[in-house]
């Protein structure tokens, strides 16, 4: 420390945008940086952004240090190149990205001395003078017409990565650039191009020429996306030519497009590849490149096209790549096709991926109870607001979605769906026609429906990733949202691992209780009543009248009971499987009361000293999580255990009905795809998150159960190395630990049977399906051993 000069100027990012003209280089901000020998040119850390909760509070910072050593000038690493544009959190994050920096295996720095320099000031230190209304888009030189457009949409001020991209952009610099989700990477590129266009265009009697090339070109991965942005742009400068090209959709709309001229085009690199092969698509003056979601081209499997296209391209151009991750294949692009790129990073390793503002939940499900805890979680957490619910594959999609239509209006979005029907129903949920989008992960990443109020994990998700990218569809634009993950107990460990992973944290909770649906429903009923026309109440006055005489409030109460489709009192659900008809109980056994291990033998053994019949009847039985409370949860129907529970106990047990689960023990292997892909490099866990999610993108690319443009790799990973991970059989048996099948059990086999065949046939070839049969049952052989070991009784079943 002694031997560090360090001289920090901190500058409200405002003075660097109040400059007549943007084009201004850090030097010329920061005259200290090229004017002053000890100043050490290139010592240049810009803290671009530093996002408050409002995106409010930005303050970019030049630190010259006058010390080598100590200096990040001599990171030769590309994230830290003299130039690097970071975020305060990336700088703390400095150390795991280094490692995956483009120049890998160069010296690193001593991370440890900086950092403890950034402790002396406060990463975050307040700066002086900064003023959140100096950083309006009016006040930033751009195109008037461009300003207003923005103002027209609500958009005045800039988002962090928009103003961390904004300078060096303008300059013509070649960005990699990574941001959470629903941040504003679209207009981080899109406003210095548009300013640039504009600019050049200014005073050219030729801008418009029919027939013109493109001068930009917007690679996205998914046609969703594609539309998406290229509205964006469109909406901002109506006076550019915008066309989008994706497949799925004819192609005479898109070339007569192109042949009247065009300025951005923004497409997906499948039908652009097909419209370069036609000659309807030139691309020798396109002078912007920019690669959106550039990690998700290779999970789909577009490097082959996306390098072909770029291969096309002049050389002279501009390039702005944006990545949530750094797979190699990302990299090696960069390397190749970039200038010298400068990193500028908001997320960093460190840090919560997602934005703030979403709330998470976990909640623990069971195959069988999904879909009815589903629909109360949307009535409960949605508030008949927008819900996103994912799944895995597209006829789970269409499944549940058919599942919730009874109650709830709701379309599937998927891959095999119709380029057309696609738009229709992202249109109509964007309208709010129907307030149920069930999707798989195709429309994860990019899509920007505003106000999206929950998002529901159906399925886990493969990665973080695809978490961080279905969970980002809420909580844009510093809007709140809510995430759900729905999963098994089996899952429970894959469940903080996604949490160590994504840096996140869950709030473990219960279903929805009854008395929660219930209120929530009729919350929502009082609120569609506020919207019923005032001439349409007339007509139903008298009657109204008539039924308050006889039945005061009733009459109201029955009126929003039938709406909110409770016509018959609900029925009690067990919290374990939420079938309707049972219930749960806890049963609780004071400390000196306990005969050995207390398990779920003994509870069965216990139920059968107290009332045989509830013994009989028992379904799954949990052991309760806390070390320092004996007890386990199980299900009964709803007879037997109003019976069991006027029955006299022996000393020191007790038995009552709950309404909440406590957190129950783990048991069995995880039972999903997170992460299974990566095994292999997971083993050694050394690795950063960067860099362990570049191969769990690479791997997972090859089993995308839903990619776009057709691009299925893999077909549905039933079986995998050595196990049955995505069976639809079995899950639950892995981690059953009931002593005796109960009615509820053994409906449960049936069901999932015919569920995996149903699944299953289709995709396999006969002698491939034998083979499935016989694993399958010798699968429920070693269950029903297992059990029997555990538990005696069970072989009366066989
Ligand atoms: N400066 C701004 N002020 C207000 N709203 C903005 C601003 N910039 C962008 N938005 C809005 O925020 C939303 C999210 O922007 P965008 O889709 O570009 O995010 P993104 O970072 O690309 O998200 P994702 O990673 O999910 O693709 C959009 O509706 C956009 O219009």
């Amino acid at each position: 420390m002694a031997a560090t000069s360090t001289t920090t100027a901190t500058i409200g990012v405002s003075s660097l945008y109040r400059t007549p003209s943007l084009d201004l280089s850090a030097r010329r901000v920061f005259p200290c940086l090229s004017d002053k020998p000890h100043s050490c040119s290139g010592l240049l850390k810009v803290s671009a952004a530093v996002a408050s909760k409002r995106f409010g509070s930005l303050c970019l910072r030049a630190d010259c240090r006058g010390s080598r050593a100590r200096c990040p000038m001599f990171v030769p690493s590309a994230v830290a190149s003299p130039n690097s544009v970071l975020s305060e959190e990336a700088f703390q994050g400095f150390r795991g990205l280094s490692k995956s920096s483009l120049e890998e295996g160069e010296e690193g720095y001593d991370a440890d001395a900086y950092e403890s320099e950034e402790e002396e000031e406060g990463p975050f230190s307040a700066t002086a003078g900064h003023d959140e209304n100096e950083l309006d888009i009016a006040s930033l030189n751009l195109p008037q017409q461009l300003v207003s457009s923005l103002e027209k949409r609500g958009i005045t001020h800039l988002f962090p990565i928009q103003r961390a991209v904004l300078l060096p952009a303008l300059e013509g610099r070649d960005l990699i650039a990574r941001a959470k989700t629903g941040t504003g990477k679209t207009l981080a590129f899109g406003i210095p191009i548009i300013k640039r266009l504009s600019e050049a265009d200014e005073g050219r009697k030729t801008s418009r020429q029919s027939g013109r090339l493109p001068r930009v070109l917007v690679l996205a991965p998914t046609r969703e996306l594609a539309k998406q942005v290229e509205k964006e742009i469109d909406e901002s400068a109506p006076y550019l030519s915008t066309v989008c090209v994706y497949g799925g959709v004819s192609y005479n709309v898109q070339k007569s497009a192109l042949s009247r001229g065009v300025d951005v085009v923004v497409g997906t690199p499948g039908r652009i590849i097909d419209l370069i092969n036609d000659n309807s698509l030139r691309l020798g003056e396109v002078e912007y490149l920019v690669l959106d979601e550039a990690d998700r081209m290779l999970a789909v499997g577009f490097e082959e096209d996306v390098e072909l296209i770029l291969e096309k391209l002049p050389s002279k151009r501009q390039s702005m790549l944006f990545s949530a991750t750094m797979p190699d294949w990302v990299k090696k692009l960069a390397r190749r096709y970039l200038n010298d790129p400068l990193t500028v990073d908001l997320v960093g390793d460190q840090d919560e991926k997602l934005a703030e503002g979403i709330k998470l939940y976990a909640i623990p499900t069971t195959s069988t109870s999904k879909r009815t805890i589903l629909s109360d979680l949307i009535m409960v957490y949605a508030k008949g607001g927008k819900t996103i619910v994912f799944t895995q594959t597209k006829r789970d999609a269409d499944e549940v979605s058919m599942a919730l239509t009874n109650s709830i209006a709701s379309e599937a979005l998927h891959g095999d769906i119709s380029q057309h029907q696609r738009e229709r129903t992202l249109n109509g949920f964007r309208q709010g026609k129907f307030t149920v989008l069930v999707a798989t992960d195709v429309a994860a990443r990019g899509l920007d429906i505003p106000n999206v109020d929950l998002i529901i994990h159906y399925e886990l998700p493969n990665d973080p990733e695809t978490f961080v990218h279905r969970s980002g569809r809420t909580g844009r634009a510093g809007k709140e949202g809510t995430a759900i993950l729905m999963f098994t107990s089996s899952q429970r460990r894959t469940v903080k691992s996604l949490e160590r992973d994504v840096g996140c944290r869950f709030e473990f909770t219960s279903p929805p209780a009854m008395q929660e649906v219930l209120e929530s429903s009729a919350e929502q009923v009082v609120a569609t009543l506020q919207g019923v026309h005032s001439e349409s109440i007339q007509y139903f006055l008298p009657a109204a009248q008539r039924l308050t005489d006889e039945l005061g409030t009733q009459a109201l109460a029955a009126a929003l009971a039938h709406l909110s489709g409770f016509s018959q009192p609900p029925s009690s659900h067990s919290l374990i499987s939420h079938e309707q008809g049972w219930v749960t109980l806890q049963l609780t056994r004071e400390s000196g009361h306990t005969r050995g291990f207390f398990s779920a033998r003994s509870v069965t053994g216990f139920l059968s000293d107290v009332f045989p019949a509830a013994a009989d009847e028992v379904g799954k039985i949990y052991m309760i999580a806390d070390e320092r409370v004996q007890g386990a949860v199980f299900d009964l129907p709803e007879d037997i255990a109003k019976e069991l529970l006027n029955k006299q106990l022996p000393p020191g047990n007790s038995i009552s009905k709950i309404t909440k689960l406590p957190t129950l023990q783990d048991d069995g292997p995880p039972v999903d795809n997170y992460g299974r892909f990566s095994n292999r490099d997971r083993g050694s866990r050394g690795g950063g998150s960067w860099e362990r999610s570049q191969r769990v993108s690479r791997n997972w690319g090859g089993r995308d159960s839903d990619s776009d443009e057709g691009f299925r790799r893999g077909g549905r990973a039933y079986r995998t190395d050595n196990s049955w991970s995505k069976s639809p059989r079995g899950s639950e048996d892995d981690w059953l630990i009931s002593g005796r099948r109960s009615r509820q059990s053994s409906s449960y086999g049936n069901r999932e049977r015919d569920a995996f065949f149903g699944n299953v046939c289709p995709k396999y070839e006969a002698s491939e399906v034998h083979a499935l049969i016989v694993v399958d049952l010798v699968i429920a052989l070693q269950n029903v051993l297992t059990n029997s070991h555990f538990d005696g009784n069970s072989c009366s079943n066989l």
